[in-house]
């Protein structure tokens, strides 16, 4: 796994963006080979879906034969909801860019059988080749998609409750009403998002800290899902500086002496989780 620092969310947006950019660009996806692209919604993607939609306009990239699979929705949020997953995602990226519908994937948490269609969202990525790269947020718990605490490290895509942190966490877009925030949700396993060839997962702020902390410096652990990456062969968290507050390596904390010391630090603390 690799850690790198950038100074705050806007640098870590900017180096997350153009590395999925040079990912595309470098496979040079066709109609008959597809780039295959696992997103996340949340409040820690969104400026990088602003880049890439940015860079599309300016003729940068193009996402016309990108797949896309997302990596979560709640269930019984009505599809056209504003805080649905799917309006999320309209809303935020698709509508920016040239994705063609068909090539999107979002799991529907109004569907009659809801099993059903999380075997098939498991059987769309493999008939496609599996994911290229999987871009993912963390959870204040550790949660990577909603794989909450507890969540086998085997999973695959499922029904999940969800855990009353992260029910009070998305609160913030609901009002700041719990009673509102859906209590079920349909998530990708831990075992989806590791058999991506790639994960990319982002970490911003102080309230990212302890997560981050348990998720790279503790051993893998079923309680901080995030964790299992340290087992993925080509993994990689991209945090704000506050993000790395609770983190123990010493290099870390030669932070006041930034800019000076920062890329040290920063190529430091890639050296240290160079387990791949
Ligand atoms: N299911 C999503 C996760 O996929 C996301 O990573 C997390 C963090 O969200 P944010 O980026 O807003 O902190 O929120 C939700 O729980």
């Amino acid at each position: 796994m690799r850690l790198i620092v950038r100074e705050d969310a806007a640098s870590v947006a900017e180096y997350v963006a153009n590395y999925i950019l040079g990912r595309i660009k470098d496979f040079g996806p066709s109609p008959t080979r597809p780039f295959v692209l696992g997103l996340p919604t949340g409040s820690s993607p969104m400026a990088v879906y602003q880049i890439l939609a940015a860079k599309y306009k300016a003729g940068e990239v193009s996402f016309e034969n990108v797949i896309t699979f997302n990596m979560d929705e709640y269930v019984g949020v009505p599809r056209d909801h504003p805080q649905s997953y799917h309006s999320f995602m309209w809303n935020h990226f698709f509508s920016h860019v040239n994705c063609r519908p068909e090539n999107v994937h979002i799991l529907n948490g109004n569907a009659p059988d809801v099993e059903a269609g999380c075997a098939q969202f498991e059987a769309a990525i493999e008939a496609v080749g599996g994911i290229d790269l999987f871009l993912a947020g963390v959870g204040e718990d550790g949660h990577v998609a909603f794989n909450e605490p507890g969540s086998s490290l085997a999973s695959r895509t499922r029904v999940k409750t969800l855990a009353y942190d992260t029910i009070l966490a998305n609160s913030r877009f609901f009002d700041n009403d719990v009673s509102q925030v859906p209590k079920m949700a349909l998530t990708v396993g831990v075992r989806t998002v590791l058999d991506a060839r790639e994960v990319v997962t982002i970490a911003l702020g102080a309230r990212k800290a302890v997560a981050l902390q348990r998720c790279i410096e503790n051993g893998v652990n079923h309680m901080w899902t995030l964790s299992a990456l340290q087992l993925h062969r080509h993994s990689m968290v991209v945090a704000d500086e506050d993000a790395t507050l609770e983190l123990q390596v010493k290099t870390v904390k030669v932070r006041n002496h930034r800019p000076l010391y920062l890329s040290l630090a920063t190529l430091t603390i890639v050296s240290v989780f160079q387990i791949n």
